[in-house]
């Protein structure tokens, strides 16, 4: 961002908003209002966002192919067997492809050592053909995260998890920030215009989606709460929030009640779960329902948060890939905390 706190060119053309701007209320789809006097909630399309930042990358790698002979390269490595991992993977493996990158996939067994793991690690930190590394999160019982996600060189770290890349962030300084919260950020700036001076109330500290989110909000100048499933009465800070975070895996946790009248909810949770039918649906967060005339905007579960994922994944590769050869960041600085 710069140092009036955007993106820069390129995300903020692909979240559709002018820099400096704010953004004009835009036609989208609008959901409710169940009663009279109730709030017209409007839907945060996520996958139309991702798609407009994807095409922004796939047009990059071709200038970056045509100029400069470089194809960008994503490593993705997968230990074990989860479903939902494995969709995801997957998922990763097309977009990479489709915006005209290298992508190479090491689908490694439930049975690898952490040692084996970390060994793969190095070898994808020497090949100058890869440009980004990223291990698919959860790992399996007995190998440590923390020590996998910081093996990546920072350079690589197209995830942002490892130390260096999370020091950056917090001090505000240039490094690759979590696909899930900047992908969040670039759908609150498009909506919203500026953030500053807004109340943020994150729930969830995980260290992919909580803290990261709440560390971009404070760079955005918001006032930020961050809460848990252990803070006191979670839903009356959360009815305090003009902008609400919700990443806590706890399905329909946030109620009517939880949302301030008008507020943009975001909804990062994804719960597979059945239904009377017999198949399976995914649900947040939120009780969207109950959001429904309450909140300003949501981001609907699926088609809101998810794919903005995938396609700032693709976003951070390309940039490290242009910074591996000494081209210039289109990613402005962070604003310095002061
Ligand atoms: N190393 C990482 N591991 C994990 C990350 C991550 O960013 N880095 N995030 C999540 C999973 N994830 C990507 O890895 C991810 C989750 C959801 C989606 C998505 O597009 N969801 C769709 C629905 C997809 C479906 O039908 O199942 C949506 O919400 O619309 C993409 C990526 C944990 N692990
Ligand atoms: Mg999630």
């Amino acid at each position: 961002m710069s140092p009036d706190g955007r993106f820069g060119e390129l995300s903020d053309a692909a979240a559709g908003s002018a820099p400096g701007s704010t953004p004009e209320p835009r036609e989208g789809p609008l959901a409710g209002p169940p009663a009279e006097n109730a709030i017209a909630t409007r839907l945060i399309d996520g996958k139309s966002y991702a798609r407009r930042l994807t095409d922004a990358v796939r047009a990059d790698v071709t200038r970056l192919k045509n100029e400069h002979g470089l194809q960008p390269g994503l490593a993705v490595v997968l230990v074990g067997h989860n479903p939902a991992s494995e969709v995801y993977v997957r998922s990763k493996i097309a977009h990479t492809e489709a915006a005209g990158m290298r992508s190479v996939s090491h689908l490694l067994p439930g049975s690898t050592t952490e040692a084996e793991l970390l060994d793969l690690v190095g070898r994808l930190n020497a090949d100058p053909a890869i440009h980004g590394i990223l291990v698919q999160l959860p790992l399996p019982t007995g190998i440590d995260p923390m020590a996998v996600t910081d093996a990546i060189h920072p350079d690589k770290d197209v995830d942002g998890l490892g130390q260096v890349n999370v020091g950056r962030l917090t001090l505000g300084l240039r490094g690759l920030v979590p696909c899930t919260p900047l992908g969040c950020l670039m759908l609150l700036r498009a909506e919203l215009g500026t953030l500053r001076g807004l109340h943020a109330v994150v729930v969830g500290k995980s260290n992919l989606v909580g803290r990261p989110m709440a560390q971009l909000l404070l760079h955005e100048d918001c006032t930020v709460t961050v809460a848990h499933l252990h803070t006191p009465d979670v839903g009356a800070l959360a009815a305090q929030a003009d902008i609400l975070v919700v990443a806590t895996g706890q399905k329909g946790l946030v109620r009517r009640d939880w949302i301030k009248p008008g507020a943009t909810v975001i909804d990062v949770g994804i719960t597979r779960v059945a239904t009377a039918e017999g198949r399976t649906r995914l649900v947040g967060d939120v009780q969207f329902d109950e959001a429904l005339g309450r909140a300003g905007r949501i981001t609907p579960v699926p088609g809101g948060v998810g794919p903005m994922t995938i396609a700032c994944l693709l976003r951070n590769t390309l940039r490290a890939a242009r910074l591996s050869i000494g081209l210039p960041d289109d990613e402005p600085a962070l604003r310095r905390a002061d």
